[in-house]
């Protein structure tokens, strides 16, 4: 199990925390799959694409990723564009970068059952 997955999200009020370097970002994207680390302005956010079946679907995957960000009292943006294409974009807004508490949240998100709500792939 990855160590990610053995952590809770931290409160952000806390005073000493800080954006983590681009370096220490990279490290840490390769522990969870499907999430690329981009930049948006100048702040690193992560983020990850699906397509799902239906609308309503997508709505449904949507709650299944906002109940694991309210379990860890961490959240992030949540797209539902095109009808099918499910955006989930993770960066820790009281710092305006990201910390250790983003990549918790994506490595729980990874662990949703959600291949019911996806698309096959033309190659499945
Ligand atoms: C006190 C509590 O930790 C904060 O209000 C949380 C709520 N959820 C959050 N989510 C994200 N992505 N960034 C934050 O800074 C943040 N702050």
């Amino acid at each position: 199990m990855s160590r990610l997955l053995q952590k809770k999200c931290v409160s952000c009020d806390s005073k000493d925390m800080r954006p983590m370097t681009e370096q220490a970002a990279k490290g840490l994207i390769t522990k969870v799959d499907g999430w690329n680390l981009v930049s948006e302005g100048d702040a690193l956010r992560l983020k990850r694409s699906w397509t799902v079946k239906t609308f309503t679907k997508g709505l449904d995957m949507l709650k299944l990723v906002a109940d694991v960000a309210e379990a860890e009292g961490h959240h992030p943006d949540l797209h539902l564009v095109g009808w099918n294409n499910v955006t989930v974009e993770i960066w820790t807004h009281a710092v305006g970068g990201l910390t250790e508490n983003d990549f918790i949240l994506a490595a729980k998100i990874n662990r949703i059952s959600m291949q019911h709500l996806l698309r096959r792939k033309a190659t499945d």
